[in-house]
Order: C-alpha cells, then sequence, then structure tokens
C-alpha cells in the first residue's frame, strides 16, 4: 500500500466540514488504495464540539483512515501536509454578499499562507472553500512565497455542478450527460456560468447545450441568474449557507485535481491567471481546466468568446481586483 496522505480540513467542528470529513476518510475522493492520515483544525472556542467531531470520525472505523489528528494549533495542522482543504471562515447571513466577509475572513488566510509556508510540503495542493474564496486563496498564495503559485485554487465546482444540475432538469437527463458547463471568474454573484461549449447526451447523441434547451432567452438570463444566486437562495431557505452540497463539490475538485478529468472533458477551478484569455495575471479567477494524472492542470485554451461572454468574464474580473484590492488593505494594516 502506498504512503499515507497528510489531509488538513480546517473549520473541522463546521458545517461544512461535517459532511467532507466522512467522504475524504471513506476514500471517495484519494481511492480505495490510499491510505490518509486527517488533520482536523478549528479555533479554540470550538475545541469542545472538535473533540466531539474526532470522537465520531474514529467510531465511523474507516480503514483508510491510519491517524486522526484534531488540533487547534495552526503550526502542528500545517506541518507536513499534503493536501489542505481550507474551509474554516465565518459564513454569510440573509442580506450579505460573500465579498462582505472580507474583513473578517482574510486575516484567517493570510496566517494560514504564513503556516504553510514554514512547515507544510512545498508540493502541497491547497483548495479554498471559505469566502470569499477567491480572494482568500490569493492572499493565502501571497503569504507562503515558498509554495508554487499553481498550488492554490479555490472552489468553483459547487457553481459548476448546480450549472450542470439546472440544465439536465430542464432537458430531461442526468447531471453526469451535461458536460464541459464552465465558470468564469469570482465565486460570487458576478460569476459567469457559461454554456456556450458545453454539450448534452440525449437519447445516444451529443448536442450542443442550446440545441438541446432550445430557449436562449433562459440561457442568457434565468439560468444565469439561478446559479449565480443560488448561494443566496440555500441560506434564505435553510437559514445556513450550502453545506452538504458545498462538501460534495470539494470531493469532485480535489478527486478530479488528484486523478485528472476523462479525456475530452474539463472542470472549472479558481485558479491564478496566466493571462489567458485577456484575464489579468495574478488574479485568482476561475477558468475550465484539464487536470492531469500527475496532480498538474492546464487552462484550457482556444474557446471562442462571445461579445456577451467577454462583457461578463471583464466584469467578474474587476470584481475580483476591487475584492484584492481591499483584502491587501485589511492585511497590510
Ligand atoms: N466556495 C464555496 O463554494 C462555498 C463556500 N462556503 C464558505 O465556507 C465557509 C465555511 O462554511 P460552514 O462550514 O458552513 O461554516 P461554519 O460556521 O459551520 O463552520 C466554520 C468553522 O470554521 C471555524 N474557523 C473559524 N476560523 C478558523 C480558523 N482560523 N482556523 C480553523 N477554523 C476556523 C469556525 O470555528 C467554524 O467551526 C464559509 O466562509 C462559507 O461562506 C460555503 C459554501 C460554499
Ligand atoms: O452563498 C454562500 O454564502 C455560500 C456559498 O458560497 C455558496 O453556497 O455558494
Amino acid at each position: 500500500m502506498a504512503e499515507p496522505l497528510k489531509v488538513l480540513i480546517t473549520g473541522a467542528a463546521g458545517q461544512i466540514a461535517y459532511s467532507l470529513m466522512f467522504q475524504v476518510g471513506s476514500g471517495s475522493v484519494f481511492g480505495p488504495n490510499q491510505p490518509l492520515k486527517l488533520v482536523l483544525l478549528d479555533i479554540l472556542p470550538m475545541k469542545s464540539v472538535l473533540d466531539g467531531v474526532l470522537m465520531e470520525m474514529m467510531d465511523c472505523a474507516l480503514p483508510l483512515v491510519k491517524e486522526i489528528v484534531a488540533t487547534v494549533d495552526e503550526t502542528e495542522a500545517f506541518t507536513d501536509v499534503d493536501v489542505a482543504m481550507l474551509v474554516g471562515a465565518m459564513p454569510r447571513r440573509e442580506g450579505m454578499e460573500r465579498k462582505d466577509l472580507l474583513a473578517a475572513n482574510v486575516k484567517i488566510f493570510k496566517s494560514q499562507g504564513a503556516a504553510m509556508d514554514k512547515v507544510s510540503k512545498k508540493n502541497i495542493k491547497v483548495v479554498v472553500v471559505g469566502n470569499p474564496a477567491n480572494t482568500n486563496a490569493l492572499i493565502c498564495s501571497k503569504y507562503a512565497p515558498s509554495i508554487p503559485k499553481e498550488n492554490f485554487s479555490c472552489l468553483t465546482r459547487l457553481d459548476q455542478n448546480r450549472a450542470q444540475a439546472q440544465v439536465a432538469a430542464r432537458v430531461g437527463v442526468d447531471t453526469q450527460n451535461v458536460g464541459n458547463t464552465i465558470i468564469w471568474g469570482n465565486h460570487s454573484s458576478t460569476q459567469f456560468p457559461d454554456v456556450s461549449h458545453a454539450t448534452v447526451t440525449k437519447d445516444g447523441k451529443v448536442v450542443s447545450v442550446y440545441e438541446a434547451v432550445k430557449d436562449d432567452d433562459w440561457l442568457k438570463g434565468d439560468f444565469i441568474k439561478t446559479v449565480q444566486t443560488r448561494g443566496g437562495a440555500v441560506i434564505k431557505a435553510r437559514k445556513l449557507s450550502s453545506a452538504m452540497s458545498a462538501a460534495k463539490a470539494t470531493c469532485d475538485h480535489i478527486r478530479d485535481w488528484w486523478t485528472g478529468c476523462a479525456e475530452g472533458k474539463w472542470v472549472s477551478m479558481g485558479v491564478i491567471s496566466d493571462g489567458s484569455y485577456d484575464i489579468p495575471k495574478g488574479l485568482m479567477y476561475s477558468f475550465p481546466v484539464r487536470t492531469k494524472p500527475d496532480h498538474t492542470y492546464e487552462i484550457v485554451q482556444g474557446l471562442s468568446i462571445s461579445d456577451f461572454a467577454r462583457a461578463k468574464m471583464d466584469a467578474t474580473a474587476k470584481e475580483l481586483q476591487e475584492e484584492l484590492a481591499a483584502a491587501m488593505e485589511v492585511c497590510e494594516h
């Protein structure tokens, strides 16, 4: 059997982590032959809850989990980590935008970036879930300069899954029959869910989403709005933000990054922009990426961009530039 992978989950006493850690421990992310050491980090006021979660994880008696450490010490948590799922942060409540969390959350990622820089493995892979996810991920990477920028990502897979599910329901197919949807930009209400390169497989035939849906007004209007505002709709209904679906999307994100995506397919991940599609270099922006079995990825190149798409891609990039300026202000003062 392989050496155990050290996987860190932060916000371990919170609601996303409660769904996430069982899926990771059961082998559905790194596969049935990969042993794991799980590290669960939360903050001191949550220690008792964290201890309870640790008891439950032990009681799951998962054969792949060789060791579980629950801690409130950042340095201990980040030491020698291979994969970090950075969930721990304050969630928004009804009526807030995700960027309203910036002042409260961004310093968490400054501090964790600095810890990672000192004690994690240099090839650590990081997904930031805590909101505002793109900007937090960028800040984390800025404070971990010894770790390659490509190793940092943020979660937009939940948006991709939402887009896929909306189209599947509209056309009447299973979700896996909708392929290559794209989320461009920020995990916020300016994100651009783009189906102009996506396909639907129905009755054995592969057709474009536009052809399958036959309602361009919906695809350019309510579909986009529904995906952009889905997080808020869940908060309004549940009085808590999405947790089960966020945990599932985090697993999808890391699984695909770890094992690679199928031939001809891509997935959306927030990654550092290299200037592709004229998105300013250095922003943490969601692109379609092709992941590979060696845990690398490349941004899918050469997709045609309509004027409609261009305007939306630029608007979400502009919001990310503004968020970054606000985040740097918080971090430097
Ligand atoms: N990117 C995405 O698609 C999504 C992101 N989110 C975000 O994920 C974050 C977590 O959401 P929930 O689990 O529902 O929140 P929660 O409030 O249930 O749990 C958050 C946990 O993080 C802990 N925490 C706070 N500071 C920490 C630190 N410095 N180190 C370690 N742990 C710390 C808290 O004590 C708490 O236990 C929120 O910011 C939420 O907005 C939620 C859904 C989707
Ligand atoms: O909407 C929120 O605040 C939580 C979140 O990021 C999502 O559900 O996409």
